[in-house]
């Protein structure tokens, strides 16, 4: 790595380096590019004079241009990738305690079945306990659930952080979030053992299996009961949901201060942060625009009761793995020079419990590490949802506006009302204002969603809204410590991961193929580094279309006899060949060497590329299409965190999940049936036909592929018999699909 970041200071707050790879990458941009053009010249001159199978001559030359387009737009990640390097220990050069700016922390949580109460107050209290002054801290949790066992595990979530907070604070514990401190497998941590009393480690376990006890009790009941409550207040708080007609989907708003830093002190007399609980308003009139919706009410809601200059989102399952993660994200935001101009800093997203092969590819190490640090260097970075410090004037405009009113809504006598009452987060005036601005009708009229705060419009509401801050002129940073700063939960079984990817697939295509397409509104706006960039995300599930089409198409025609590539003894083979190998051969050395991943887990990246793009990028497309012709509206199925014995079991196990009757698994199977027909054949006619396997060696090549990503669909048709197998009417289905697609070929055949 060379070192080009070097800053002139003498207490430099951040640098980066520039790969060594850097130069070699344009080379071979270079070589890789003059292979393309050959394939084009191929398909074009077979085209015009040999052709005699049209079709599939057709569909071939698609899939290719639409992989070279990918190609082209992805070059920006590999032009000047960077890699960071934060110095906090400068932050107390250069700034003092008590003058680092306020943070606003939100985390939204939607379900309370899906997103378990006990999760939420897991990762509240790992915010809340961050090395950062208490009393600059302010936590809102948004609850789109409208859930009262959501807000009694938060009540006893700050009662807890009395103890907790010291607890940490004394210490220096290095993770904060109890349920992974008191995991029995953390006891591996010598942290803890040298400088805890087990005595006193025992009575705060003791605590917090208290409150986990009592929220399980709750959960079970499906409501608060009045044994739970310790007094009238608390029990005034719940009344709310005894109005008849409270549901889920229509309900008024609920605001409740939970710890308020001015009057709320800890067990060592320390002040608490603050902890609001907001479900903002739903009615069945109103579009909530889902988490979009959440995190807007959110901004305005922090605006009224403490408008830190510095907002984190978080999701409810993303608890903080590194307390000092507000100090890093400081050493770019409060960065003399370019501070000023950054929108937001990105941690990446991090799981933990990944088994070590990583079978789903749920890490996602090349779009959410490698793709960053590509990004970073183009002075960029996509926002991916959880994990950002923004700066709050970012949700209202570009850099340069001049005033931001952070109020908007409120004229300037209610504004100078709202900062002298300020003091007091739960006075009337303040609650009343809060209350105010999450009406669900509070938007109308507006530009929230528009062109103020999280934008509408995508199921991607990070994606689209960290582009179109930067399209306003804001910069972005990636922030990737060693030590992560916050880690989540992934779906462990293949279905659900699957569901996860399509909904995000129409997200992007939502960006893509919309008036704010990153290819014409962010190279003009922008740079066209960035255009690229952001039209690989916003591209990416029309991968696809190769995938489909070079995975059934030279197959089913390998059953007629038809061949569609040059002859290995032909020198148009050697383009193919070479384009296929290098790219292969360049991910896998830039997956293993730079960033230490296995073969293994290379491997099963490779397969779950092949699986989305049969099932959850092309479904996507779908979906797309049935909701701008108005026969549906996207929905966002959220993530389930619950965890099943069962799958998690098989999970660890790194076996596959199938399971279910998904028509993502009838896809999957044809393909993989579509591909076993045509191998067995191909290997039948050059053994036993006497097939000519110069001729057919391609086909037979791309299906022997596709064949080997598959054995896990075989095994699990034919050889399993746990509740995780391909289930029989799955199989059956696709059996018929391939024999009818095999059957239809035959009339393509011209
Ligand atoms: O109506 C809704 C729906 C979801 N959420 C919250 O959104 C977050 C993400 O939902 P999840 O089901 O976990 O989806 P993921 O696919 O894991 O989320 C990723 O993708 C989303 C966009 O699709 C981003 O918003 C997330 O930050 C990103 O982690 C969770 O905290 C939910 O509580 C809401 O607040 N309101
Ligand atoms: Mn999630």
């Amino acid at each position: 790595m060379k070192n080009k970041g070097e800053k002139s200071s003498v207490y430099p707050l951040n640098t980066y380096e520039v790969p060594r790879r850097t130069k070699p990458n344009r080379v071979f941009m270079l070589i890789y590019a003059c292979g393309i053009i050959a394939i084009f010249y191929h398909h074009l001159t077979s085209l015009v004079f040999y052709s005699n199978h049209l079709l599939p001559s057709i569909l071939l030359l698609i899939a290719d241009l639409v992989l070279t387009f990918m190609w082209v737009i992805s070059q920006a990640f590999r032009w000047c990738p960077i890699r960071r390097k934060v110095y906090p220990e400068n932050l107390k050069k250069l700034i003092k305690e008590e003058d680092l700016p306020a943070l606003d922390v939100f985390i939204c949580t939607a379900d309370p079945y899906k997103e378990p109460p006990m999760e939420v107050v897991n990762t509240a209290l790992s915010v809340l306990a961050f090395d950062y002054p208490s009393d600059k801290i302010s936590v809102f949790v948004s609850d789109d659930g409208g859930s009262q066992m959501t807000l009694f595990a938060l009540m006893l979530g700050a009662k807890f952080a009395k103890y907790w907070l010291p607890f940490c604070r004394k210490r220096n514990l290095s993770k904060r979030c109890p349920k992974v401190v008191f995991d029995p497998n953390y006891d591996s941590d010598h942290q803890l053992k040298s400088c805890i009393s087990q005595e006193e480690f025992l009575n705060m376990k003791a605590l917090y299996e208290e409150m986990v006890t009592k929220v399980k009790h709750v959960m079970e009941q499906g409501y608060v009961d009045d044994d739970s409550i310790d007094n009238d207040e608390e029990r005034h708080v719940f009344d709310k949901w005894k109005v008849n007609g409270f549901t889920r989907q229509h309900h008024p708003t609920v605001i409740q201060v939970l710890m308020e830093s001015l009057k709320d002190i800890d067990v060592s007399g320390i002040p608490l942060p603050n902890l609001i609980y907001l479900s903002r308003e739903k009615s069945k009139h109103f579009y909530h625009n889902f988490k979009a919706g959440a995190l807007n009410a959110l901004i305005r809601v922090s605006a009224v009761m403490s408008s830190a200059p510095i907002v984190l989102s978080l999701d409810c399952d993303m608890y903080c793995n590194n307390p000092q993660a507000p100090r890093l994200a400081l050493c770019h935001l409060l960065d003399p020079v370019e501070g000023s101009k950054i929108a937001f800093v990105q941690f990446p997203q991090r799981y933990k419990g990944i088994n070590p092969t990583d079978i789903y590819n749920n890490e996602l190490t090349r779009p959410f590490i490698i793709c960053a640090e590509g990004f970073d260097g183009i002075g960029i970075m996509n926002y991916v949802g959880t994990g950002p410090f923004i700066n709050r004037k970012a949700f209202y405009g570009g850099p340069l506006q001049s005033k931001v009113n952070i109020f908007p809504g409120f004229n300037s006598d209610d504004e100078s009302d709202l900062l002298a009452n300020r003091k007091t987060m739960s006075s009337k005036l303040i609650l009343e204002a809060a209350n105010k601005v999450a009406d669900c009708n509070y938007e109308q009229g507006t530009h929230w969603g528009l062109t103020l705060g999280f934008r509408y419009g995508s199921m991607v509401e990070d994606f689209f809204t960290g582009y179109r801050m930067l399209c306003e002129g804001w910069r972005s940073v990636f922030c990737n410590p060693t030590n992560p700063a916050f880690l989540g939960d992934f779906p462990i079984s293949l279905n659900d991961s699957l569901v996860q990817v399509q909904r995000w697939s129409v997200g992007l295509i939502e960006v893509g193929f919309s008036k704010y397409c990153p290819l014409t509104f962010g190279t003009k706006n922008h740079s066209l580094l960035m255009g690229m960039a952001y039209s690989f995300g916003a591209f990416w599930p029309v991968l696809a279309i190769p995938n489909i089409i070079y995975g059934l198409l030279p197959q089913l025609f390998l059953i007629h006899n038809i061949y569609l590539f040059p002859k290995v003894s032909d020198k148009w083979f050697y383009p193919y060949a070479y384009l296929f190998s290098a790219t292969y051969i360049q991910d896998f050395i830039e997956s293993y060497y730079v960033y230490g991943i296995t073969f293994k887990k290379w491997w099963n990246e490779q397969r779950m590329w092949l699986v989305r793009g049969v099932t959850c990028y092309s479904f996507s497309f779908i979906e797309f299409i049935l909701s701008r012709i108005g026969i549906s509206t996207p929905n966002f199925n959220i993530t389930s965190k619950v965890i099943n014995n069962e799958q998690q079991k098989r999970y660890d196990q790194e076996i596959f999940d199938f399971g279910v009757e998904s028509p993502f698994f009838v896809a999957l199977s044809t393909f993989a049936l579509v591909n076993l027909v045509s191998f067995s054949f191909g290997i039948a006619k050059v053994i036993f036909m006497d097939g000519n396997l110069e001729e057919l060696f391609v086909q037979l090549f791309l299906s022997g592929f596709v064949l080997v990503n598959c054995l896990p669909i075989y095994e699990a048709m034919v050889l399993r018999k746990d509740g995780g197998r391909m289930p029989t009417r799955v199989t059956l289905i696709s059996l018929v699909i391939t024999l009818l697609l095999c059957y239809a070929t035959g009339f393509a055949r011209k």
